[in-house]
């Protein structure tokens, strides 16, 4: 059932550092023919101790150089590695060294990817302990290219592909992924991919990266987390000609079969992974993204994030600037650059911010003028097309499609951009905003950074630097003149991880939009002095952990009081809960904790000095 390692196989060399004391033969594990795995004195053992080379390729299992020595001897990997031990904390100096070799980011993003595949600790712990530099590579901007070059950069699997074609064994695919205890899912249909417009299969990037951020910034667990393409085709003429793209070639599937594909997919994931199970709708297309909502949000554990997410973080914005103008909510008048997703879902929370403030439903939608391509949301307008929501912003006013005309006429103190039109706050609106603003507000929230409606830097230069700016990709100091500023990112990334969190924690059924308006209320309360007077209406990154923290803690607090929790008994401490169900990105010891080798151990072990890297 063992096998005795000969102290010859143990060279010196390899010992070299650790400085132990060989007493004995060591033994070590190995699988017996039957494929069972078994410890020395013959018991089963969990299947999850992988052993041999298996261990080192698997991303869950992997430390690389960090396995001690009797780590090493046990498992069965000791001289396929070289003999050096190393900290995480020093394989961490080598990662970053590594990452700023790259002169793309692009590079960087499949350095990070083949780091995620090879020691997936490593890789998060990287990520969590620099959200700043890190989360424009594995999120906006860089995962957008990630995504347009996916054919390109695809190696290896990583998440669930689930076509068209699979409808009416959705169920069996779902099966096949090999993690039994999935609790958060996101999906996509790649049909509308940030501001890229539809990327089909290609979108998988974005899954992907959003649940990267759910393990980096709240802690879910890795294991519990499932990326999935829905890939019903795309209808983009250049994918379908590209020979590189991975996903089915041929025109997006629509009607009846797409509704009853998205159903199946829907009911397959109960089935699977039970009800509870929080699936996260992202960069669907307009005309999809609200029926599910609609049709889902009273039935399964669902929100759709750019709808909800994007709400939650702009009205967070808002509130925070309140600070910096001195006004009420309610004393503002809002003005927006496109009229889907993003913008309706802030439109509507912006309403029952406004309500918050005594504005009846009226009154508060009356404060809310929007702009789509057809021009300015004008109840008389020929175009019409005013459906869905847009209908409760449309206003009785003489139809304008000039922009520039349209903001002069409205004369609006919040001006939002969710519309993926490059450069449409051209400096003449900018300026006209300072004109009639003493602290005009500007959000350009279109991703990725080449879709913004305005850089930074053209929103402090057309503005005297009296704007009140952010955007939904990140851009660095702005200096302007003798004032360096330094604008915060309206992105959902500050509300998705904590509001899952809360939710799965909770045990909540069905998110309704007091989650959301919670969480605003809980990120603009982060936003210190400091960060207003460097020009920023959001906690910077490096709080973003913690801000996902106070969300859960608010939810879950939320979903007692209101009786929609459903995990009992109520947690004492709702931080220490938290905490207890967050993933460790820290290594732990690869031996299981009931050891049953003899005591003391074989091989007796002593920390090394961690060594200074040089670059
Ligand atoms: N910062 C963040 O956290 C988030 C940012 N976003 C970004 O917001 C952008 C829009 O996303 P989303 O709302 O989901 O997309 P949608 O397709 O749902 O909406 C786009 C809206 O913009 C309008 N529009 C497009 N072009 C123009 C134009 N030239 N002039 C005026 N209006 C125009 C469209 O008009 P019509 O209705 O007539 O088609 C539509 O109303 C994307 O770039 C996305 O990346 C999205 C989610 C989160
Ligand atoms: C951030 C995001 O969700 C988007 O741009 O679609
Ligand atoms: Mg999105």
């Amino acid at each position: 059932m063992f096998t005795l390692v000969p102290r010859s196989l143990i060279s010196r060399s390899a010992i070299a550092g650790q400085k132990g004391v060989l007493t004995e033969t060591l033994r070590v594990l190995k699988i017996d023919d039957t494929q069972k795995r078994t410890n020395v004195t013959g018991d089963v053992i969990s299947p999850s101790q992988v052993m041999g080379i298996d261990h080192l390729r698997d991303p869950r299992l992997n430390k690389g150089l960090a396995f001690t020595l009797e780590e090493r001897q046990a498992l069965g990997i000791h001289g396929l590695q070289p003999a050096r031990f190393k900290s995480q904390e020093e394989q961490l100096e080598l990662c970053r060294i590594s990452i700023e070799r790259y002169q793309e980011d692009l590079n960087k993003y499949l350095y990070l990817t083949e780091l995620h595949d090879r020691n997936e600790k490593l890789f998060f712990r990287l990520l969590s302990e620099n959200i700043e530099s890190l989360m424009p590579i594995v999120y906006t901007p860089t995962v957008g290219l990630a995504c347009q070059k996916f054919g390109l950069i695809y190696r290896r699997p990583r998440g669930l592909f689930i076509t068209i074609n699979d409808i009416g064994h959705v169920f069996e695919v779902l099966k096949n992924w090999p993690e039994p205890n999935v609790r958060a899912i996101v999906v996509t249909d790649g049909e509308r991919i940030l501001g890229l417009g539809d990327l089909g299969a290609c979108g998988m990037g974005i899954p992907v990266g959003k649940l990267a951020l759910y393990t980096a910034l709240a802690g879910i667990k890795p294991n519990e987390c499932l990326p999935i393409v829905l890939d019903v085709g795309t209808n983009n003429q250049n994918l379908l000609e590209d020979p590189l793209y991975v996903g089915l070639r041929q025109k997006r599937s629509t009607g009846k079969l797409y509704d009853d594909f998205v159903d199946e997919f829907m009911q397959g994931v109960v089935k699977r992974y039970g009800q509870n199970t929080l699936i996260q709708f992202e960069d669907f297309g307009n005309h999809n993204a609200f029926r599910f909502l609609d049709r889902y949000r009273e039935q399964y554990c669902t929100f759709n994030d750019d709808i909800q997410g994007t709400a939650s973080v702009a009205v967070s914005g808002l509130m925070a600037s309140t600070r910096l103008t001195g006004k009420k909510l309610a004393d503002n008048k809002f003005l927006f650059l496109g009229a889907g997703e993003a913008a309706i879902g802030i439109a509507d929370l912006t309403v029952k911010a406004l309500e918050n403030e005594g504005l009846s439903l009226q009154e508060a939608r009356d404060k809310i003028w929007m702009v789509d391509i057809d021009g300015l949301l004008a109840l008389e307008r020929p175009e019409g097309g005013l459906d869905g929501h847009k209908k409760f912003y449309a206003k009785a006013h003489q139809p304008i499609k000039d922009f520039a005309a349209i903001v002069e006429e409205i004369k609006p103190s919040v001006l939002i951009g969710a519309s993926a039109a490059a450069g449409a706050f051209t400096p003449t609106v900018l300026k006209a905003m300072a004109s009639f603003n003493e602290r005009p507000i500007v959000f350009a929230l279109s991703n990725p950074t080449s879709k913004a409606e305005c850089t930074a830097e053209q929103a402090y230069a057309n503005t005297d630097g009296r704007v009140i700016f952010s955007s939904g990709s990140p851009f660095g100091k702005i200096v302007l003149g003798d004032r360096t500023f330094y604008p915060g990112q309206g992105n959902n990334a500050y509300i998705f991880p904590g509001v899952a969190l809360g939710v799965l924690l909770a045990g909540i059924h069905h998110i309704n939009e007091q989650i959301f308006l919670l969480a605003s209320e809980t990120v603009a309360k982060f936003v210190t002095d400091e960060d207003l007077a460097k020009g920023s209406i959001y906690p910077p990154l490096s709080a973003i952990k913690e801000c996902s923290m106070s969300i859960a803690c608010e939810i879950l607090e939320y979903a007692y009081k209101e009786r929609i929790a459903s995990v009992y008994p109520k947690p004492k401490d709702m931080r220490k809960y938290v905490e207890s169900h967050q993933y460790n990105h820290n290594y732990e010891p690869s031996l299981p904790q009931t050891w049953p080798w003899p005591n003391p151990p074989y091989i007796k072990t002593r920390p090394m000095e961690p060594t200074k890297l040089k670059a």
